[in-house]
């Protein structure tokens, strides 16, 4: 990539967040502009296009578009089993990539793109984590390494979508859903997970025959922190996030999104977010504003494919676990160097 203020970049898949993510970049962020866009359903490129009224070339083949000269960096935002090729060719092509989660979704996928992007000596990949980004985590993550709960004992968390369709099942509630808290959580904590367990309580009437709805998930830390994390897709309320962690002298949690509090019809109220946009819409925004500025500048240092690999892997332990019933173990190699 040449050296210039304007990163251009190409999105592949242009459905939910693919669209959001141009419109961020085109009206909210700097620095960059959006010169290509692709996906299968060429339709919802050429809808991107027009919406936003960018100027934009749509592409039939995300790999033909990965490989355009006027591409400097590519955004992949396509269906979770469609990240680990387009990933890969832009490796192949030296171009920064930012991945939505999950970077891949078998563990052999994610192994081949860290080998292929140590094999270029440089990080080439953001993965789209946004939590970390989150200022309500942030704020999380201080309090528990300034001490101010004491050391942490165990973490209580929900992760609830107001409803999801009918090709949403079972194991995506680990592999599209969960995935945020694998990440957030070993961020959070500074530590990793060595089991997993999932069990299954009497399932909500909202749901459908090929989804288990709702699940809680048991994982373990290394230095023996217990987390239980209740998923739970068709809550039919609200978008709803919760974290609190226990420690030995007190406890943290994970602010409410601001919202105003209103008296009305001799009732106190506050409304509840429903979509996950405008829920971390500011960390979304502090997300990708990162991985401009950092392509900009020459290096990544958002969550890497170091990241995405291990909550495959931690993902993985609970799928397996959603079949067996069964405590289901962890286990990691060393996080290489060039990760750290
Ligand atoms: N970070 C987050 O909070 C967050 C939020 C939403 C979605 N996501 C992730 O982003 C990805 C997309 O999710 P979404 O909700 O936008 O889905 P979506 O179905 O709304 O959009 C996906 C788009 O990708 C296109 N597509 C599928 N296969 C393709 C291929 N091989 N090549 C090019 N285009 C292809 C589809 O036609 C569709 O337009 C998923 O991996 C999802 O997990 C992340
Ligand atoms: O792809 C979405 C997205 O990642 C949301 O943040 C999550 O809450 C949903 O469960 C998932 O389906």
């Amino acid at each position: 990539m040449t050296k210039k203020n304007v990163l251009r970049i190409g999105v592949i898949g242009t459905g939910a967040i693919g669209s959001d993510h141009i419109r961020r970049c085109t009206q909210t962020l700097s620095g960059a502009q959006i010169v290509a866009v692709g996906d299968v359903n060429s339709d919802n490129a050429r809808k991107a296009v027009s919406s936003y009224n960018i100027n934009a070339k749509v592409y039939d083949s995300g790999h033909d578009l990965i490989k355009a000269e006027d591409v400097d960096v590519v955004m992949v935002t396509s269906w979770g089993q469609t990240h680990a090729e387009y990933v890969l060719s832009a490796i192949k092509a030296g171009k920064y990539v930012f991945c939505e989660k999950p970077l891949a979704t078998t563990i052999k996928d994610c192994q081949e793109i860290i080998e292929a992007e140590q094999a270029c000596g440089k990080r080439l990949v953001q993965v789209g984590f946004m939590r970390p980004y989150d200022k309500g985590y942030r704020e999380l993550r201080n309090a528990i390494a300034n001490g101010d709960i004491g050391m942490p004992l165990m973490v209580h968390a929900a992760h609830r979508n107001q409803s999801v369709g009918e090709n949403y099942v079972t194991n995506m509630a680990i592999v599209d859903t969960l995935i945020h808290e694998l990440d957030v959580l070993r961020w959070l904590l500074e530590d990793d997970y060595v089991s997993a367990q999932v069990i299954f309580p009497r399932s909500t009437r909202h749901t459908h025959a090929k989804l288990r709805d709702p699940q809680i998930i048991l994982l373990e830390t290394k230095s023996g922190i217990r987390i239980d994390v209740e998923v739970f897709v068709n809550c039919q309320y609200g978008y709803d996030i919760q974290c609190a962690v226990v420690g030995e002298k007190g406890i943290v949690s994970l602010p409410e999104p601001a919202s105003v509090t209103m008296r009305s019809d001799a009732k106190l109220s506050k409304s509840i977010l429903t979509d996950w946009k405008e829920r971390f819409i500011d960390a979304y925004d502090i997300e990708v504003q990162d991985f401009i500025d950092s392509c900009l500048a020459g290096k990544l240092t958002g969550p890497s494919s170091w990241n995405g690999y291990v909550a495959t892997v931690a993902a993985e332990a609970c799928v397996k676990s959603q079949e067996t019933g069964k405590v289901e173990p962890i286990s990691l190699p060393n996080c290489p160097s060039f990760y750290k």
